[in-house]
């Protein structure tokens, strides 16, 4: 019975990969960063399928293709808000049962055995199905040791799979670098799951995420291939949005060349409205959902 695991940049996944190792030929897709790829590629899968992602929900459609071309019995991720939209359409592809709080699972011939944890861990349920699964992964991260790398092959956006030399030098990119609307946002953003804000806004404008250093260097919020700037991505889109970003020179080099910038910051006096075509002084955190709402009207 094969399995296959979705890996995003957000959450740790040894002990996914060791609940589902007993099960068999175990593939990985793996939405995120290359390093990521890397690091999935000598933990003990069968295969890595890799496409690259600042913003893994947004390519929930590719994964599900790449996905019912496999055919899993079981498909295993963690409940991470990437994760779930990408599982809720692989969900719809294989028409498959969603189970959350998984801490684990076997196989009975073609019976799929899962213990959950429910009840904020207080009972622990056990459920058979017949059909095919996706599953949230809800226990501990362990360490594992390292295994002989498999190969790892880009997965495009048609859902095919190609080949790529991951192991040659060179600088990692994003989308960022094609993209022709980014969404780009500071440390203006307060805690990391407000990142679903600029999330929803580059959605609703079809725009690629960036970031500042700081968020994907010093926070970690995003894989370092989102951030813009000097030691970073070089972008030039028709329209870059530059939301809680100070505008430091650093992050401005990354920019030269867009054709328009719109900055949103509190501060009427912070640097980026130099440089900017169009400044909004005041709360991100009020201008975003006001634009979202105008877009929507
Ligand atoms: C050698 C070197 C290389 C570097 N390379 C890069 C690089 O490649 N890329 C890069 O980005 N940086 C780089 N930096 C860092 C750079 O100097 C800045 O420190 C960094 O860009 C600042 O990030 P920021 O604008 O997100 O944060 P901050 O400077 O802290 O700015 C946050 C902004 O958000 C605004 N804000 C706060 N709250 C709100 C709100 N509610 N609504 C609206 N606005 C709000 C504030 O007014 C402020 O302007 C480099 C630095 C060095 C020394």
């Amino acid at each position: 019975m094969s399995t296959c695991i979705i890996i995003t940049d957000e959450a740790p996944f040894n002990g996914l990969i060791n609940i589902a190792k007993p099960l068999g030929e175990m593939n990985a897709i793996v939405v995120g960063s290359k390093d990521l790829a890397k690091k999935v590629a000598i933990s003990g899968v069968s295969s890595v399928l890799f496409l690259e992602a600042c913003l893994p929900e947004a390519k929930a459609n590719i994964v599900a293709k790449a996905v019912r071309e496999l055919s899993p019995k079981i498909v295993l991720t963690s409940p991470t808000s990437g994760a779930r939209a990408i599982a809720g359409a692989i969900a719809i592809a294989l028409d498959a049962v969603i189970i959350q709080g998984i801490i684990n699972i076997s196989t009975e011939n073609d019976t799929v055995v899962v213990e959950q944890m429910a009840l904020n861990g207080r009972v622990l349920d056990t459920l058979t199905s017949k059909n095919h699964i996706v599953g949230f992964f809800a226990g501990e991260d362990i360490e594992l040791s390292e295994n002989s790398p498999v190969a790892i092959n880009a997965l495009d956006g048609d859902g095919y799979a190609m080949d790529i030399n991951i192991s040659s030098a060179g600088s990692e990119t994003s989308g960022l670098a094609e993209a022709s609307r980014v969404v780009s946002f500071g440390r203006g953003i307060k805690a990391k799951e407000d990142i679903a804000l600029i999330n929803s806004f580059a959605s609703a404008i079809g725009a690629e995420v960036g970031c500042s250093m700081p968020i994907a260097d010093d926070l970690s919020w995003l894989p370092k291939e989102c951030y813009i700037g000097r030691s970073g991505q070089t972008t030039s889109p028709r329209v870059y949005f530059a939301i809680g970003i100070s505008g430091a020179p650093q992050h401005l080099e990354g920019v030269r060349r867009a054709k328009v910038i719109v900055a949103i910051n509190n501060d009427p006096e912070a640097r980026i409205f130099r440089s900017a075509d169009y400044g909004i002084v005041g709360d991100l955190y009020e201008i975003i959902p006001a634009l979202k709402k105008v877009l929507n009207s």
